[in-house]
């Protein structure tokens, strides 16, 4: 029995240079067995119908050749169905957080190779709401930051259009009270950000939650109390060896569950793209999504 797979990519995603390599990625596929298909997103939320056909459809294995806000749209579409296909990725986008957590390599042929002969692995998915998200979601002021760089200025800038477009949004960093509730702890206060991170990798920072681990069934809670600028400057430049966990302006937690409010409008960023305010629930589901993953 032959195996089918169809690759979903964002033509507009990072520098654009993905669509170059189709054909060699198809041959690849096939090679490997696949009869496969492609399906170009055409703007915002496209990836999400895309990988609802596929599972209709019956597809074996969908690949998601994009950034991250191609990953999290096609995990949407994947994520509320009882058949699940597979989950491949290659990471063709400005941000690859998820890919970078998972050890996918940059390199597009690389990633498929990893694709056809790497492991399957499960993977927790976060749900929020009734949204879902596989790398991290968060709320406050600082998170609107990637959502404002114009998609060209990303192609032609890259990563840099966000540190530049960052520190001019951290001026606009405001403290916000909220109430986060879990199972073991209730936190009521004014905090700069929360973060509820599913692996430990992100925007580029690969211990901003140092214990994270994709399939053990928990999220990592990541809380900055209310500090002064310089302070919160001082916490950010800890990320960089992990050592912002034992800060007392930082609380860091392990939960499956857990519930967010306030009383002010709290806007919260799923895997790099808007997610809507709060209120918000958020719930781990366990083992949920089938990823390819390199061997070790
Ligand atoms: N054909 C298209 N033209 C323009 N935008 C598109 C197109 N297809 C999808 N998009 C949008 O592009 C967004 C960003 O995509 P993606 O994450 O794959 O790339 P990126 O270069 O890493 O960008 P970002 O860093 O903003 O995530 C997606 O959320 C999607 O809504």
């Amino acid at each position: 029995m032959y195996k089918r797979a169809r690759i979903i990519y964002n033509p507009s995603a990072g520098r654009e240079l993905f669509r170059k390599h189709i054909p060699s990625i198809l041959e690849k596929l096939e090679r490997a067995g696949y009869e496969t298909s492609c399906h170009a997103t055409t703007g915002a939320g496209d990836a999400i119908r895309a990988a609802e056909t596929a599972v209709e459809r019956r597809y074996d294995l969908v690949v998601a050749a994009g950034g991250d806000g191609t990953v999290n749209e096609v995990v949407n579409g994947l994520a509320e169905k009882k058949y699940r296909p597979q989950l491949g990725i290659i990471p063709a986008g400005t941000t690859n957080d998820f890919a970078r957590a998972l050890g996918i390599p940059k390199d597009f042929e690389a990633a498929c190779d990893v694709i056809i002969n790497g492991k399957t692995t499960s993977i927790d998915v976060g749900k929020v709401n009734r949204q879902y998200f596989i790398n991290i979601a968060g709320g406050g002021t600082l998170t609107e930051l990637t959502y404002e760089v114009p998609s060209r200025l990303k192609t032609m800038f890259g990563q840099l259009a966000y540190y530049v477009k960052g520190i001019e949004k951290l001026a606009w960093l405001k403290p916000t009270r909220v109430t986060i509730t879990s199972p073991k702890r209730v936190i009521d206060e004014e905090i700069m950000l929360f973060l509820v991170a599913n692996s430990h990798s992100v925007g580029g920072f690969e211990k901003l939650a140092p214990k994270a681990v994709m399939n053990d069934g928990y999220f990592d809670v990541l809380v900055v109390r209310k500090t002064t600028m310089p302070e919160f400057l001082k916490i950010a430049t800890q990320v960089i060896k992990g050592d912002h966990v034992h800060d007392p302006r930082v609380i860091y937690f392990q939960t499956a569950e857990l519930k967010v409010t306030s009383a002010y409008p709290v806007q919260l960023n799923l895997d790099g793209e808007r997610g809507g305010t709060l209120p918000s629930h958020f719930k781990v589901l366990h083992k949920h999504l089938v990823l390819r993953t390199p061997p070790n």
